[in-house]
């Protein structure tokens, strides 16, 4: 006897079970490559495509057409894609935001291969593998996961597969072949993808978009297990596709049906949006070096004028933008979409090459554009609003979409790298599936052209002139305040906040800015075509967009013109999937692309590398010295040293004086700061008086870096208050805190590659005082330039340079703040004797000019040079604290 509710569960399970292959694979392939495979969905989609293309073209037979595709085309792509891509970048120790482009690149040259050998259009002919009843699916979940779980527990090489990913260097020194298990990971993270693609493609028409879309939203079910439990990944996904089916049988009727339709329907793509917002998830190792060279090209910021490369691919560019006048009117038409889609990708440099915030949702916003802007012009759909002029529709339709990009903005707050990217990823879907895939939302959607703008070339010009503006809006904020804190968020988000940079609210910004740039290339492009396609802002074709500007230059604005062009170029001139194909092939080579992608070639390389001009490690400049009073450690250490060669500085330059400094009292009245399980700081108080160094001592693990923390903001204390000068700081955050005079240093440096050495110090100056006039911060640094003896390497960028220069930059950073009161975290680590004697007595200065100085250091020595004050801590607690000199000998 059957059921209703038993035979949805049946029917629902075969999904659930397929999603749980997929989710076997993902998790599989991670654990053993640290790689979430965002490619899954397209391995899928091109293993169902072999699979008919043998059974259904060819008619071989099943016997043999299966394991050929499943057990050796399937794992081939995978074996290949190790060896080729992702074993090079392990090598490298590339950043998961690298890996990420390397994964997209794979998955936009798969969809853009089955474009080019199978064509868009469905087929609905794929055949079916298994019998239509889920238990042969669910067997082959259950015997794969307990071969994994068996794998994993008993054997040799599961034990190898937890020693690579806890630290593959150390495990390959142990002698285990990494390469190997790397490669059995994604042969066989490949070979679920197969298998899943084969289940599901028979429910399905397959295209190149649809079941690459589906299986990425599977993903959901491995998000949910962390990338860690098998488990729990098939019984999210049972669980999920069961559910998904047994919706199917309510019918509330009115709106609520519709709703119950839609969330019923996309299921997996809502719980990996709920996954991503409401799990704390931690995925190891995903946010280490979030952004590096795959984003940042060559500063730009530097005061050298642009090369004559860049030079002359801006005039190349803008010529190419005048071209389309002289075209035939059809050519003219396909143009149309230049200047539009360049908006929407401009909207991702903002985000993500200028902001470093990964955003793969971008196509959303620019779906919201389109879609507002028909409502608008059809008027009563959009808040009641009346029939705008179809130029208003627009410009109003950016308004209502520019706040809608909070909703990537607001868990951007506390995300990064690759829970980020999954982030916008799930929301752009969201907003895919519940919107723009809704009948009721989008019927009567007027996009018509009326009157000049219906002449084509009127509207090209139109197009222009706001390309135009957008690009000297992007200009203006990235040349200025704002895209400098934009460039130090990227790069180090709390060096950027001890900086003074207000991170939250630049996040926000930044969403909402590129939310407005992509609904404004979105509403062109639907005006351009003059309707509203939902499958133009399909997730899978923000993908694309986000791996040509990646590939192109994510800080890049022309990079993203020239990506646009080349885009609508290709797929108006050669048949579908070319463009498709060549961003993907492009963004599998961007490992050996110079950094910053296509763009990084017109930028001027010297700059970059430093390397002309850059001095030797530890050449600290001279200017200044005379001046200092050098202490007993000092002479000591200075005279063990070479005579260091006559300045870094411009021969006449006279060396500077400090920013005039006021002192603050610092204190920490019983701070207490708890981890799970550990109480890190113990009720601790601790004053730093002005006019002298306090050293802040004790062995690891003490909880001199929490007590840090605490001080600066980058930590809150669970009790105890935190005060600077008698106002009371505890409730404050770190931006804030610095803004008020607290600047402080990091024991791994926090300075950003992406700047220059002069925007390093500058980003300080004019956070300081939240607004300051920008002449005033500029003079602040170049007089901390000049101090540090840093002025000769004012434009270099900061990437590259040696570790005791960075020290000096960070340092400069801090008091380009003109700060009250500073906290150093081992400052002298890493530099050598005689930065240290130079950085002894510079602190020796500032702390006589009236600074409270705070130091976290293990050298005793350096602390019975340096200190006024010592305060020695031991298991959270406060061991010792006293003001004399050489105490900590006997402490
Ligand atoms: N985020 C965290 N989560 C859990 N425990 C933490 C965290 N940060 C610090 N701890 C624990 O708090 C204790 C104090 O650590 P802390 O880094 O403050 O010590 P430290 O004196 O700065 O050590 P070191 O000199 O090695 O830097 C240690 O037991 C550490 O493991």
């Amino acid at each position: 006897m059957s059921s209703l509710p038993l035979d949805l569960a049946q029917a629902g399970l075969t999904v659930g079970a397929a999603a749980a292959l997929s989710g076997i694979g993902l998790v599989v392939c991670y654990r053993a490559t640290g790689v979430l495979n965002l490619a899954q969905g397209a391995i899928a989609m091109v293993t169902a495509y072999a699979v008919r293309q043998t059974i259904v073209v060819w008619h071989w037979p099943r016997a043999l057409a299966v394991p050929v595709c499943l057990l050796v085309f399937a794992p081939a792509i995978g074996w290949a894609l190790d060896a080729v891509v992702f074993r090079r970048l392990q090598r490298r120790g590339a950043g998961p935001v690298e890996s990420l482009v390397a994964c997209l690149g794979v998955f936009v040259l798969l969809v853009g291969a089955a474009f080019l050998l199978w064509g868009p259009t469905p087929l609905a002919d794929a055949p079916s593998l298994l019998p239509s009843s889920p238990w042969a699916v669910l067997a082959v979940v259950a015997v794969l996961g307990a071969a994994v779980a068996a794998v994993g527990r008993w054997t040799a090489f599961g034990t190898q597969v937890r020693a690579v990913v806890d630290n593959r260097r150390l495990a390959e020194l142990s002698g285990v072949d990494a390469d190997r298990v790397s490669s059995v990971g994604w042969a066989f993270g490949a070979f679920t993808a197969g298998l899943t693609g084969a289940v599901l493609a028979p429910g399905l028409r397959l295209d190149p978009y649809g079941l690459p879309l589906l299986v990425m939203e599977t993903m959901a079910v491995a998000v949910i297990a962390g990338l860690r439990s098998v488990g729990v990944a098939v019984a999210s996904a049972l669980a999920l596709g069961v559910l998904q089916s047994e919706l199917t049988q309510f019918h509330p009727g009115g709106w609520a049906q519709s709703l119950l339709q839609a969330v019923g329907a996309n299921l997996f793509a809502l719980a990996l949006l709920a996954a991503v917002l409401l799990l704390r998830l931690r995925f190891p190792g995903s946010e280490r070096r979030a952004y590096q060279a795959v984003l940042t090209g060559p500063p730009i910021m530097a005061r050298t004028e642009a090369s004559p490369r860049a030079f002359a691919t801006r005039i190349g560019c803008a010529a190419l933008l005048l071209l389309p006048f002289a075209f035939r009117p059809d050519d003219l038409r396909a143009a149309l979409q230049v200047p539009a889609l360049a908006l929407v990708l401009l909207s991702i440099v903002v985000v993500t090459g200028y902001g470093g915030q990964v955003s793969l949702g971008q196509a959303g916003y620019a779906g919201l554009g389109a879609l507002f802007t028909g409502l608008l012009a059809g008027g009563g759909r959009v808040l009641g609003l009346p029939a705008f002029p179809a130029p208003v529709a627009l410009l109003v339709a950016v308004v209502l979409a520019a706040p809608l990009g909070l909703l990537v903005g607001w868990p951007a707050i506390r995300r990064r790298g690759l829970v980020l990217a999954l982030t916008t990823f799930a929301v752009g879907t969201a907003i895919s599936r519940l919107v723009f895939q809704q009948p009721a939302a989008t019927t009567g959607v007027v996009l018509d052209r009326t009157g000049l703008l219906g002449h084509d070339r009127f509207f090209y010009g139109l197009e222009l002139a706001l390309l135009a503006a957008a690009l000297l809006l992007v200009r203006a904020l990235r040349r200025g305040r704002i895209g400098r804190a934009l460039g130090a968020m990227r790069d180090h988000e709390a060096g950027a906040a001890a900086a003074g940079v207000d991170v939250p609210r630049l996040k926000l910004l930044a969403f909402v800015v590129g939310a407005a740039l992509a609904a404004l290339g979105g509403g062109l492009l639907g005006l351009g075509g003059q309707a509203f396609d939902p499958n133009a802002f399909d997730p899978v074709i923000g993908l694309i967009w986000f791996a040509a500007v990646v590939v192109f230059g994510a800080d890049s604005a022309v990079g993203a013109v020239l990506a646009a062009a080349l885009l609508v170029g290709l797929d108006t001139g050669t048949v579908a999937g070319v463009s498709t194909a060549v961003v993907g092939a492009l963004a599998l080579l961007l490992g050996r692309l110079p950094p910053g992608g296509l763009a990084g070639l017109a930028r001027r390389p010297a700059r970059w590398t430093g390397t002309a001009s850059t001095p030797a490690p530890g050449s600290l400049p001279v200017p200044g010295l005379g001046e200092l009073r050098l202490t007993p450690l000092g002479r000591r250490l200075a005279a063990r040293l070479p005579v260091p060669a006559p300045s870094a500085a411009p021969a006449g330059e006279a060396p500077s004086g400090l920013p005039p400094l006021a002192g603050e009292r610092l204190t920490a009245r019983n701070v207490t700061r708890r981890f799970a399980g550990v109480t890190a700081v113990d009720g601790v108080t601790l004053a730093v008086p002005p006019g002298r160094i306090t050293a802040l001592t004790g062995p690891n693990g003490a909880g001199k870096s929490t007590l840090f923390d605490c001080l600066s903001g980058a930590g809150r204390p669970d009790a105890g208050q935190v005060l600077l000068g008698g106002r009371d700081i505890t409730g404050l955050p770190d931006h804030a805190r610095a803004r008020l005079g607290l600047a402080r240093t990091f024991q791994q440096l926090a300075v950003f590659p992406g700047l220059t050495v002069a925007d390093n110090i500058l980003v300080g100056a004019e956070q300081a005082a939240g607004g300051r006039r920008t002449s005033s911060a500029v003079e602040e640094t170049q007089a901390v330039l000049r101090l540090l003896g840093l002025t000769a390497l004012r434009d270099h960028a900061a990437a590259g340079l040696p570790t005791g220069t960075l020290r000096l930059v960070e340092l400069g950073r801090a008091l380009a703040m003109a700060p009250t009161a500073l906290l150093l975290d081992e400052p002298a680590a890493g530099l050598d004797r005689r930065e240290t004697a130079l950085l002894v007595e510079l602190l020796h200065r500032l702390a006589d000019g009236g600074l409270a100085l705070l130091l976290v250091e293990h050298d005793r020595e350096l602390v019975d040079e340096l200190a006024g004050g010592v305060h020695v801590m031991r298991a959270g607690r406060t061991q010792f604290h006293g003001g004399r000199v050489g105490v900590t000998r006997d402490a």
